[in-house]
Parts: C-alpha cells; sequence; structure tokens
C-alpha cells in the first residue's frame, strides 16, 4: 500500500508547502523511507518507541527519535499517523491527537492519517475485509471507523476540517487541518 500511498500524496499534493514531516508509530521507517525518496525537499523522521528505535539501522534519509506519542510528538510541519489510531479506543485516540494538532503550526500544519474508512465508496469490494479488520482491531482494543465516527474524532481533538483522499488501497487518507 506504500505506493498507493505515495501516489496519493503526490496527485493531491498534500505535501505542498510542507518542508519536514514525522512519522509516529513509524516503526522502522519504511514510509517514512518511501515519502523521503518522492519528496526530497521534505526532511522526514520516524518516531517510535524506544526499544524499537534502538532496533534499528542508522539511515542517511531519515532521523528516527524515539519517544511516546502519548506524552508528546516531535514539531514538524506535518505528522504522518499510519495504521496506528485504529488499535485504540476512542480515548487513547484523542490524546495521541491532541499531541499530534500541538506539533503542527496553526497555519499551514496538518496531520495524515493513513486509516481504513469503513464505508467509503473508494474500492467497494474491499468492504467486507474493511469489515473484517474491524472485527480483528476489536478484538485487540482497537476499531476501525466509518466517515462520521472520524469526524467526530477530529472535531473533537480539535481539528477544524478534514478531507478523504481515496487511494488504490483498502485504508484512506484523511488529512487534518487544525
Ligand atoms: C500498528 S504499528 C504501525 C506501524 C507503522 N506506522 C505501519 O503502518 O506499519 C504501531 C506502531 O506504533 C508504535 N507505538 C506503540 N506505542 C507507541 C507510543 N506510545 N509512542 C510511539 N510509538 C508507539 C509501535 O511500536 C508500532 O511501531
Amino acid at each position: 500500500m506504500i505506493p498507493a500511498l505515495v501516489s496519493g500524496l503526490i496527485n493531491e499534493k498534500v505535501l505542498e508547502g510542507v518542508t519536514s514531516l514525522v512519522d509516529v508509530g513509524g516503526n522502522l521507517g519504511v514510509a517514512a523511507k518511501a515519502i523521503a525518496k518522492a519528496f526530497p525537499q521534505v526532511k522526514c523522521s520516524v518516531m517510535d518507541l524506544f526499544h524499537i528505535i534502538e532496533t534499528v539501522p542508522k539511515d542517511s534519509m531519515l532521523e528516527f527519535v524515539p519517544g511516546d506519542m502519548f506524552s508528546s510528538v516531535p514539531y514538524a510541519d506535518a505528522v504522518l499517523l499510519k495504521s496506528t489510531l485504529h488499535n485504540y479506543e476512542d480515548d487513547k485516540c484523542l490524546t495521541i491527537l491532541k499531541n499530534c494538532k500541538e506539533a503542527i503550526p496553526s497555519i499551514g500544519g496538518k496531520v495524515i492519517l493513513v486509516e481504513i474508512v469503513i464505508d467509503t465508496e473508494n474500492l467497494p469490494e474491499f468492504t467486507f475485509a474493511r469489515l473484517g479488520m474491524d472485527m480483528e482491531m476489536i478484538c485487540m482494543g482497537g476499531k476501525e471507523r466509518t466517515k462520521q465516527e472520524w469526524e467526530h474524532l477530529l472535531y473533537k481533538a480539535g481539528f477544524h476540517h478534514f478531507n478523504i483522499i481515496s487511494i488504490l488501497a483498502i485504508e484512506s487518507i484523511i488529512v487534518a487541518y487544525p
């Protein structure tokens, strides 16, 4: 899905004006590296838990920062959260989203989610797979969300508007603005 994510970011000019991006919960930096290659003008970093970051080999294109997204998020023009919020119930997502909002400029900043939107009209053949993922995430203490549920969560976290970008994947890109 990473090529689909990068194509979506390019086609919809999501990173226009963005000079720095941090992938929160970015694990080994696979998505961040693909973005750094496609957008060489964007300084990309990855934040994850210390025990993950300490295992990652050094990479000249990326900075790796240990941290806890429930406490704070490093400053950047854009924060990426890919397949992370679906791990959590709303109260924990709100804490993470508020920390992400704190980390970006109030003008020009954005939070980019890559998550399933259960009721998207994009690629309807994936509807059962999306519902299957929802069942799986519920068993693990999280959930997948509908458009209305994303709207509720993002507005409650203090974002003023958002748009959903369809990509060639089970997930969508959701761009939230302060
Ligand atoms: C489901 S994985 C998603 C990884 C990656 N974004 C992707 O799409 O493949 C969630 C990631 O969040 C990280 N994580 C969990 N708790 C965290 C925390 N409190 N602060 C920062 N990262 C955390 C995990 O180590 C893991 O890399």
